[in-house]
């Protein structure tokens, strides 16, 4: 379904509930799931979350994870290890291009039993659950760190749990040390030196304990722009959120600054006001936190301002080709964007400074295409507040942030299908 949004102007002050992360709340999930003496508290509502919730209790043959990449990596070790059970690991077309191969290879180093359904290297799979008997293992780090999450996610259920060498750069470092900060939070020893992550076996019974999930620092960057394309004075507080997040996109709070966009921590909130009026060109490495891209060259385009973005080697197999997305996309609009496979430049553009001449100014435009991925839809709702536009598929939100439409006609977006 499309939506059309209006151009919209932003209630000066308002406040949204965001619901829990996901990357902590798959991550939980699966944990609870192997220790069951843990609660949870404030679990996302996603999609990619439900899914990873209904796959964990599933007794079926087949589980099909849909669009949910991490839920797909989380799930081959899950699987690999779970004694006797016969599992085949499906997802959506997209899915079936996404490579799980260095996972999978890791996996069958340690012991396990996993082939390729279709086309080598990519789901779907078919997984013998059995007892791992090894547990030293060398991976490729720059690929996706969700391999790696993986791994030491069903780490401490090996006899002798399990030490991981990292072969060169390492991608997206923030998301490893999230889940060895939430392994630590249930009382699993482990160790991140240099290029080795060690992680002990369990040996002893977990004390009971309830862990509340953040609320997600993704879903809040669409907030940090919305605030950067307003006018100074504005404010919108997110809850719930702590100053030191275990979520590496929370280094919006830094790269918004930038952007003139002041945050403040208050109690289990933060509030979002807009300072200055700041129109640098920008430059970000993104190397840590790959899923702000999207946001961040949106915001930029919207300001008319140049934007170099590096380190997003990554965005090529995610939901869709992002850094191709983002180029025809914002095309589309009349900006100008130069990608390699790693990076993005953004040209400085008058499309909202100079009306006359501006294709965007004059009507809704062709409408913004979304490629089933969550983050585009998402990324060009705040230009809103700028020019109407039409977004398709809109409802693909889900993925990640189901209220994401509700809660913007909450602050003052005029929306309708
Ligand atoms: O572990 C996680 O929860 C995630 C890791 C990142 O993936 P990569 O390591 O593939 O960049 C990120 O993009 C994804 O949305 C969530
Ligand atoms: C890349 C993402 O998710 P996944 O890899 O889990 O599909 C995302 O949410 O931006």
């Amino acid at each position: 379904m499309d939506f059309t949004l209006h151009k919209s102007v932003l209630n000066k002050q308002s406040s949204i509930q965001i619901t829990g992360s996901k990357s902590e709340s798959n991550r939980l999930l699966l944990l609870q799931a192997l220790f069951p003496e843990f609660k949870l508290e404030n679990v996302s509502n996603s999609d990619d979350s439900n899914l990873m919730a209904k796959a964990l209790a599933s007794k079926e043959q087949v589980v099909d994870i849909h669009h949910a990449g991490t839920a797909m990596r989380f799930l081959t070790a899950f699987f690999a290890v779970q004694e006797g059970r016969e599992v085949t690991l499906t997802g959506s077309k997209r899915m079936k291009e996404r490579p799980i191969k260095i996972l999978v290879e890791a996996l069958k180093d340690l012991g396990a039993n996993i082939t390729y359904l279709e086309n080598h290297g990519y789901p779907p799979i078919k997984i013998k659950g059995k007892k791992l008997t090894q547990n030293k293992v060398t991976l490729k780090a720059n690929v996706s760190s969700q391999y790696i999450s993986a791994l030491l996610l069903i780490a401490s259920k090996l006899e002798n749990g399990l030490e991981l060498t990292l072969e060169g750069e390492i991608t997206s470092i923030p998301y490893i040390k999230m889940t060895l900060s939430l392994l630590d939070e249930i009382g699993i020893e482990s160790s991140f030196v240099n290029n080795t992550i060690t992680v002990k076996p369990n040996t002893q019974h977990l004390l009971p304990k309830t862990l509340t999930v953040e609320s997600d620092w993704s879903s809040a960057s669409y907030y940090f722009s919305i605030v950067a394309l307003t006018d100074v004075g504005t404010e919108i507080t997110l809850t719930s959120y702590k100053e030191n997040s275990l979520q590496g996109d929370s280094v919006l709070v830094d790269i918004y600054k930038a952007f003139g966009v002041e945050t403040t921590f208050l109690n289990n909130s933060v509030v979002l006001k807009k300072k200055t009026q700041n129109l640098e060109p920008k430059s970000f490495n993104l190397v840590n936190a790959p899923d702000i891209a999207q946001t961040i060259a949106v915001t930029s385009f919207a300001l008319g301002i140049a934007c170099d973005l590096k380190g997003l080697h990554t965005l090529k197999i995610k939901e869709t080709d992002r850094l191709v997305a983002l180029k025809t996309e914002i095309e589309k609009l009349g900006g100008q964007v130069e990608i390699t496979d790693k990076s993005l430049h953004l040209k400085p553009n008058k499309l909202y400074s100079v009306k006359k001449n501006s294709p965007v100014l004059e009507g809704l435009g062709e409408p913004i295409a979304t490629y089933h991925d969550h983050r585009m839809a998402m990324a060009f709702a705040p230009l809103a507040l700028k020019t109407g536009l039409v977004i398709e598929d809109a409802l693909v939100v889900s993925k990640s942030y189901p209220t994401f439409w509700d809660d913007l006609k909450s602050i003052g977006f005029k929306i309708t299908q």
